[in-house]
């Protein structure tokens, strides 16, 4: 006689698949904007979950856009090279010859990278930069514009920093459209004809912003936005995110990623979460299980 006995681990296996379904049904056709953060992407094994988890939501129906970045991967080159580099507020003070290896490093080997892990994961993926098909138009941030944005006091020249103005989304829902999954790097031309370094977390938003995204996700090194006691805050809101900033809960690299998320909200993107990028396949558990991990901010 056959056992019908249901082996528990098949059985926990279908629950998940069907724990998905309302999820799957809510986000066809719906576009997600993914900032796959440079420190995110240092382990080899967490860049291959990585690319799955966007290749599985391609196949699902989502559109994945992914921005990636790249800050200590350009630091790397820079130091082989003997180029110094300072920080102000969390963006990288960028001379002519700065912005000449970031573009190398972002758009060169970092974006063929993530293309290749796509690629290794059965999707296709398109590396472009903000340059192609005028996706990104940038203006170079100006010192007392950088210094309201990162709440610093200092008062200096960030050269090649651009900041986007207009967003050409035309590009990413061609390739989108097509069965292509689009990954960017923060490089884009200024109407100057200068090409600007950008911090990929605005990069990101600007992107998610324009192109109407349903979710954008920043993928990082820590769990999310803690509180001074070191825990996880799961959900924020533009007020409660001024409060953290103002008391200085909030500082350094994470203050870019909370206003990218505020101005996201703010511009009609439903959700945005900070997620711990270090947690594998941490943004399939966060869309399609209701064990959400990482910070939500809403409007
Ligand atoms: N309240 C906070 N919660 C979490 N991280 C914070 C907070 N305030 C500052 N940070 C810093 O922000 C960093 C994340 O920003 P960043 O290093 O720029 O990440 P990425 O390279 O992924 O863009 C954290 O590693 C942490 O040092
Ligand atoms: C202007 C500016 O700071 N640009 C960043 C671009 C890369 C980036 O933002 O990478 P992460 O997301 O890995 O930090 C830089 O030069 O490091």
């Amino acid at each position: 006689m056959t056992n019908h006995a249901p082996d528990p681990a098949l059985l926990a296996k279908a629950e998940t698949l069907i724990e998905a379904l309302p999820y799957l049904h809510r986000y066809k056709g719906a576009t997600f904007v993914v900032k796959y953060g440079g420190h995110a992407m240092g382990d080899p094994e967490l860049a291959r979950d990585f690319a799955e988890d966007v290749v599985l939501l391609k196949a699902v129906g989502i559109n994945p856009i992914v921005v990636h970045g790249g800050g200590p991967q350009i630091g790397a080159m820079l130091k082989r090279l003997g180029v110094e580099s300072q920080f102000v507020g969390g963006l990288r003070v960028t001379d002519a010859e700065t912005a000449r290896i970031a573009e190398m490093v972002l758009a060169g080997s970092i974006n063929k990278e993530i293309v290749g892990w796509i690629g290794e994961a059965g999707g296709r993926a398109v590396g472009i930069s903000g340059k192609d098909a005028n996706l990104v138009t940038a203006r170079k941030v100006q010192r007392d514009e950088a210094d309201t944005l990162q709440g610093i006091e200092r008062h200096v020249d960030l050269g090649f920093v651009g900041e986007p103005v207009a967003v050409d989304p035309l590009i990413l829902t061609t390739l989108a459209g097509q069965g292509f999954i689009p990954v960017v790097a923060p490089i884009a031309l200024g109407a100057d004809g200068h090409t600007y370094n950008i911090n990929a977390d605005t990069m990101a938003g600007a992107i998610a912003a324009a192109c109407r995204a349903s979710r954008f996700f920043l993928l990082t090194d820590v769990a999310g936005v803690l509180n001074k006691s070191g825990e996880l805050m799961t959900d924020l809101d533009p007020a409660g995110i001024e409060a953290l900033k103002a008391d200085g809960t909030i500082s350094g690299g994470m203050i870019p990623k909370v206003e990218t998320c505020v101005n996201a909200v703010k511009s009609g993107v439903d959700a945005a979460v900070i997620l711990d990028g270090r947690i594998p396949h941490g943004m399939l558990l966060e869309i399609f299980t209701r064990r959400g991990a990482g910070t939500l901010v809403h409007a």
